[in-house]
């Protein structure tokens, strides 16, 4: 008997909108997470074509002491959108490669893929359910100030960069709404609790 897959749930939403504090209730619930954008991190500083890429794009003062400049990096692609799609069509290919090797090795009913570009990077396309994570951007940006102590146009670079919420919503199974005035731990029970549902029917 074929081994059946575990559902494929993509969590995705803008910069600040909660994303990785709802992959963290996921996981207590039993959905082992795949973070795109650590796992990119850790590629960035550790895939010699990635390396190779960025030094060429960037120079090789890109990296310090094998650190990534990433203030260098980030003032950079969020200004000049050739550069950035340059970016990513070298990393995105082989973080999916990446998604792929560990999708493989899960057994549980769902796993999740958190990636803040699910639907900009396509990778939507290889998920069975998408929820978007959705909060005003005024708020998220906020947030964002103060969890990684950037001005506010740093954040609205990338924000520029990155779909709008009505944009997400269309495309979504399901929608959790992370501004401060709802919870969002009874919103993430009552999607898993959904998604078991489907996967053992
Ligand atoms: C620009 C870099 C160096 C900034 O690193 P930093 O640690 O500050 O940010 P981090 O990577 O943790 O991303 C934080 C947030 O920035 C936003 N962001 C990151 N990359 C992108 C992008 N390509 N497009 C739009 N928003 C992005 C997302 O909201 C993300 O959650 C880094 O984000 C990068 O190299 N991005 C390009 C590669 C990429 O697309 N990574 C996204 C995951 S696949
Ligand atoms: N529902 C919420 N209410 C209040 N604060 C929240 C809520 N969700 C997240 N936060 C806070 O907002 C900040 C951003 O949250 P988080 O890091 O989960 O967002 P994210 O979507 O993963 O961001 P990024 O796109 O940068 O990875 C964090 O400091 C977090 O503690």
């Amino acid at each position: 008997m074929t081994k059946k897959q575990p559902l494929k749930i993509g969590v995705t939403g803008g910069i600040g909108s909660g994303k990785s504090t709802i992959c963290r209730i996921f996981e207590i619930l039993g959905c082992p997470v795949y973070s795109s954008d650590q796992q990119a991190m850790h590629l960035i500083h550790n895939h010699p074509d990635i390396i190779e890429g960025y030094i060429n794009l960037f120079g090789k003062d890109v990296y310090k002491d094998g650190i990534l400049n990433r203030k260098l990096v980030a003032d950079k692609i969020f200004n000049e959108k050739q550069l950035l799609i340059e970016i990513q069509n070298l990393v995105h290919p082989i973080v999916r490669n990446d998604f792929n090797r560990w999708f493989a090795q899960q057994t549980s009913p769902a796993v999740i893929n958190e990636a803040a570009i699910l639907f900009e990077s396509g990778s939507y396309k290889q998920m069975d359910k998408i929820i978007s994570v959705i909060a005003p951007e005024q708020l998220r940006i906020e947030r964002v100030v103060k969890r990684d102590r950037v001005t506010p146009k740093e954040v609205t670079n990338r924000i520029k960069n990155q779909w709008a919420d009505d944009q997400r919503i269309p495309l979504s199974d399901y929608i959790i709404y992370a501004d401060d005035q709802q919870l969002v731990t009874p919103q993430v029970i009552e999607i898993y609790e959904k998604m078991i549902e489907t996967f053992t029917s």
